[in-house]
């Protein structure tokens, strides 16, 4: 059967200024991949993340998610296209003064109009879906908690939550257990595996913790001064492999592995 890609990009290049952030990125991603995004600090990870939903314009070249074109997108086309992409983020990004509980009915916000304050502004199917999501992510004994008084692997489950609460079809994580210990992290990685694989979600995720991604992700896209510098799938590579992509221009000290890498474009 053929399935259309949950996302394509095709020559997708970004400057700020004099900085290529993405230069002449092509991929495409299929319903139910997990790929993770490697790089250095400032490779682009995050501004190829930011143009899947919209909240970055290329240059040139075109983004498209589930079938529809992202760049052109405006208003009421651009909030479907967003809900169903769910984003996750390093810092979580909750509302510390409200219960877990609350956060959560946040993600179903685009369903209805204008904003809620309190639980019982939610219609009572929305309280029962955000409930059953806590469940899921571990935390039904912490619905009425303050956010701001969870752990950090808590508040990451509680973001999860929120980003499944709008039944999206993708999910998008920048970084999401950099702020976590190392126990934390493996574990949140686990259930974001879990939850997407549930759901035949794809998963785009930016990692910098490289033996985490490799057994996590199907596929491993690496990104240097914003090119795709390496493109596998995640069984095929060892940790010497991916350590290529952290070379900086001009030290070859790790021999890259013939035909997926092209160091060269990225010497400039
Ligand atoms: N809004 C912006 N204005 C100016 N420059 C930007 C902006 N956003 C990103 N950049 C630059 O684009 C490049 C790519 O940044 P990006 O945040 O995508 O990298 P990253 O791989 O996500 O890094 P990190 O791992 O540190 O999050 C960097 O050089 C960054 O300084």
């Amino acid at each position: 059967m053929h399935h259309p890609a949950a996302i394509q990009l095709d020559s997708l290049t970004k400057r700020y200024g004099d900085t290529v952030a993405l230069d002449d990125v092509t991929l495409d991603i299929a319903p139910g991949e997990r790929t993770v995004l490697l790089g250095l600090s400032g490779s682009g990870k995050s501004t190829l993340l930011r143009h899947l939903n919209g909240l970055e314009q290329p240059d040139s070249g075109s983004v498209s998610v589930l079938g529809a074109p992202v760049a052109t997108a405006r208003g009421r086309e651009l909030r479907q296209l967003r809900s169903r992409v769910g984003f996750i983020f390093q810092q979580f990004e909750l509302v510390g003064p409200r219960t877990a509980l609350e956060n959560v009915l946040t993600g179903a916000l685009s369903e209805l109009r204008g904003p809620r304050l309190g639980l019982l502004a939610y219609p009572k199917a929305l309280r029962v879906r955000a409930a059953e999501l806590l469940a899921e992510v571990g935390l039904e004994e912490r619905a009425f908690q303050r956010a701001d008084t969870l752990s950090g692997g808590q508040q990451q489950r509680v973001a999860i939550a929120r980003a499944l609460m709008q039944q999206p079809e993708i999910l998008l994580a920048d970084e999401p257990v950099a702020s976590l210990d190392p126990e934390s992290s493996q574990q949140i990685m686990a259930l974001i595996r879990e939850l997407a694989e549930r759901r035949g979600l794809a998963v785009v995720c930016s990692l910098h913790q490289v033996e985490l991604a490799l057994g996590w992700g199907s596929r491993v896209v690496g990104l240097r001064a914003g090119k795709v510098v390496l493109d596998a799938p995640a069984h095929s590579l060892d940790e010497s492999a991916v350590m290529a992509i952290y070379q900086r221009a001009g030290d070859d000290s790790v021999a890259p592995p013939a035909r997926q890498l092209d160091l060269n474009g990225a010497a400039a």
